[in-house]
């Protein structure tokens, strides 16, 4: 069994209760009888994938789902030598049905929504949730209304939302203000909302704790690398982490750390301030458009994630980005979206600070897929060399410089 409960003021919900944050304005979580939870390594044997690890999901039903979780952990030598590192994995969410790790949380959301009789669902998105949202809608045969940002939204994403058939509204504003919207509408419509501000989206997505735990033969990495939007993310892999160590599944819980691109950073600053909660910014901008996120909305969470495990937060530039997508694609053969990539760029940037040591094991979590955004790739590379159809043209062509 489980209640929802407000991380402010404790104030507990029922199941039954549709809910997003507490009448005191608190986040929520999902809390679970943990003593009446008895699941051991013994119990988890067999194929990854999210619904395996139901025993921890708040479902009764049978879940909306296209096989999602069950993604490869990479081991990345070359990268790793090049960063100066030992054992350095990639967690490649790009690996999900529809590219990004938000499918996770979709499954687990979407079948809530169900449970709970909802008709529409709805989400504000930089991209990838509106494409998850379109997807798991369809699946499950409900209306999908997703409100994006005009202009900022990668094509491979939005070219998903509209292919499965939601109501794709474009607003002129930034994800912060359609994030706004999008909770209006959902109380005055009664749509079901599924952002992550939705505790039943962060179920889902912490199953990632719970495959790299079992990919690494049950132990957590010293230390977890990846990008922070909404905040979300890094949220309910360190609930998954606790949680299997809580079970005795685990022994420990790795050092969160968090990445945001330099053009939209509230939560490194308030990391590097010491201060309680973050001040907005009313301008984000990156390359990295998955992460342009002025006001995420589970800072709170996020901030308390890296506080308590010895965690930190770094920024790193546009050019980092780019640099690091196009060494990860190049060197291991991972290909991953900007956003994803800021992981591996601030693995490096925080080894050359001295501030993550060089024998730590590291997993970074690359969140989306490199053709969500293939106008960004176009941009970034060589363009193909044109050249007549003979093979002496070939042969110059290749061995030119
Ligand atoms: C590809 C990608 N990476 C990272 C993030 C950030 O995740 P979170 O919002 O959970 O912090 C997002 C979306 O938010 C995303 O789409
Ligand atoms: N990058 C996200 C932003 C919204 O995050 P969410 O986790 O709160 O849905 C996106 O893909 O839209």
């Amino acid at each position: 069994m489980y209640h929802l409960e407000c991380i402010e003021c404790h104030r507990k919900y029922q199941p039954t209760d549709v809910i997003y944050t507490c009448t005191c304005g608190g986040l929520l979580d999902v809390v679970y009888d943990y003593s009446n939870i008895h699941i051991t390594k013994k119990d988890l044997k067999g194929p990854l994938s999210v619904w395996k690890y139901r025993a921890l999901l708040p479902i009764t039903r049978e879940p909306i789902s296209l096989h999602e979780g069950g993604t490869p952990l990479y081991r990345v030598d070359r990268l790793a030598k090049s960063i100066g590192m030992k054992e350095v994995y990639v967690k490649h969410e790009g690996m999900n049905p529809t590219g990004s790790f938000k499918d996770r949380g979709m499954t687990v959301g979407v079948t809530k929504a169900l449970e709970l009789g909802k008709e529409t669902v709805a989400c504000a998105s930089t991209g990838n949730t509106s494409a998850s949202l379109a997807v798991y809608g369809a699946r499950a045969g409900v209306p999908a209304v997703v409100l994006l940002p005009s202009g900022k939204v990668a094509l491979g994403k939005l070219a998903q939302a509209l292919m499965h058939g939601a109501k794709v509204l474009s607003i002129r504003g930034n994800f912060d203000d359609a994030l706004k919207l999008v909770r209006d509408l959902c109380d005055r419509e009664g749509f079901y909302l599924l952002n992550s501000v939705n505790p039943y989206r962060l179920e889902g997505q912490k199953t990632i704790a719970f495959e790299i735990a079992d990919q690494l033969g049950w132990r957590a990495p010293d230390r977890l690398v990846l990008p922070v939007g909404n905040a979300g993310n890094i949220t309910a892999i360190y609930k998954g982490f606790r949680e299997f160590k809580r079970l005795g599944i685990i022994d420990g819980v790795p050092k969160m750390t968090g990445i945001q691109a330099e053009g939209a950073s509230p939560v490194v600053r308030a990391i590097k301030n010491n201060a309680a909660m973050i001040t907005p910014e009313d301008k984000p901008e990156t390359v990295a458009t998955a992460i342009r996120i002025g006001n995420p909305v589970n800072a709170i969470k996020a901030l308390n994630a890296i506080r308590e495990s010895g965690g930190t937060a770094e920024t790193v530039s546009d050019d980092e980005i780019i640099r690091a997508q196009q060494e990860l694609a190049a060197l291991e053969g991972i290909g991953v979206e900007p956003a994803s990539a800021s992981s591996i760029a601030g693995l490096r940037k925080l080894v050359d600070m001295g501030v993550i040591e060089k024998d730590e094991s590291v997993v970074c979590v690359t969140t989306g897929h490199l053709l969500k955004d293939s106008e960004h790739v176009l941009a970034v590379c060589p363009k193909p060399i044109e050249i007549d159809a003979t093979i002496e043209a070939v042969r110059r062509a290749v061995y030119s410089n």
